[in-house]
């Protein structure tokens, strides 16, 4: 995977608009919609357990987010995720808050148990949490508590036996074997609520069009990263950036990240 493969998977993604499956958390509903619209996917929010299995099964993807969690959503993502495990729909998943309280984190572990999850996608304090590890974290981003990212995305990866997905200052995304990481994205992405399960999502996006599931998380962190460093330079502030990074989204093509993406082996 490099710059041009990203632009490519990219590019198939605005041609055939995938449908991505949301049962996501009530704060970034609204902005995890807008951004699939930009990228060109086609975002859909169904949450009922009476359909929530009929639209897993014509989705391109199902994106799972714990970020407002009741009972009612979990018994939901049980039955969407059961009904794409047996269509072949791949299961993104976002811990968020893992660690946070026992409930959060009783939750994941039960999502990933009885899932078949393709990515899952946090950051490394929820990626942690979720395997049972010690994670310091200091200030808002847990990426940069001096852990060491790589190796903890590997142990989660062979003990979860799925891909693993964590962002933060640098992106690393692996299967326990090969492993990327990627060094795009701005600071100010932590200043917008939503911006890692917006990630989520569009990976979620990607893995319907790229079935490399590695490749598919990897070439939607570069992407993702490369519209925010560009809309970083044309916004005053989190408000600005929000609309001029949406925008962004949809403005970027292969010229833009075969310039500005930054994605290595390690
Ligand atoms: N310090 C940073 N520098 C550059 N990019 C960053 C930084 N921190 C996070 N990012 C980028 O921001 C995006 C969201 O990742 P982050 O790790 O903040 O997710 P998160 O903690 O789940 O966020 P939230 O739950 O608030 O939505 C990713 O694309 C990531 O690469
Ligand atoms: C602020 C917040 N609280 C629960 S989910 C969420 C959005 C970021 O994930
Ligand atoms: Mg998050």
């Amino acid at each position: 995977m490099n710059v041009q493969n990203v632009a490519n998977v990219l590019e198939k993604v605005r041609q055939t608009n995938p449908l991505v499956h949301n049962i996501t958390n009530v704060v970034v509903t609204n902005f995890t919609a807008n951004g699939l619209l930009a990228l060109g996917a086609s975002p859909v929010m169904a949450y009922a357990k009476e359909e929530v299995a009929d639209m897993a099964k014509i989705a391109g993807a199902l994106v799972l987010n714990i970020g407002t969690l009741n009972e009612t959503e979990i018994e939901a993502m049980l039955i969407a995720g059961k009904s794409a495990n047996e269509h072949n729909v791949p299961v993104v998943f976002d811990p968020v808050g893992a660690g946070a309280t026992p409930y959060r984190t009783e939750t994941a572990r039960k999502l990933v148990r009885e899932l078949n999850v393709s990515i899952i996608r946090g950051n490394a304090a929820e990626i942690a949490n979720v395997i049972g590890e010690q994670w310091t974290i200091k200030g808002v981003d847990a990426g940069e508590s001096g852990g060491d990212v790589v190796a903890l995305a590997k142990k989660a990866a062979q003990q979860l036996k799925t891909v693993v997905a964590i962002t933060g200052k640098e992106d690393v995304v692996t299967d326990g074997h090969t492993t990327y990481l990627i060094r795009n994205g701005h600071p100010i992405l932590t200043k917008v609520t939503g911006t890692g399960c917006l990630v989520t999502s569009v990976i979620g996006a990607f893995v319907a069009v790229e079935k490399n599931a590695v490749h598919a998380a990897a070439a939607a962190l570069t992407y993702y990263g490369v519209a925010a460093e560009i809309a970083a330079k044309e916004a005053e502030g989190p408000g600005s950036f929000q609309i001029a990074f949406l925008n962004q989204l949809a403005n970027i093509g292969t010229d833009d990240i075969v310039r500005h993406g930054s994605i290595e082996i390690v």
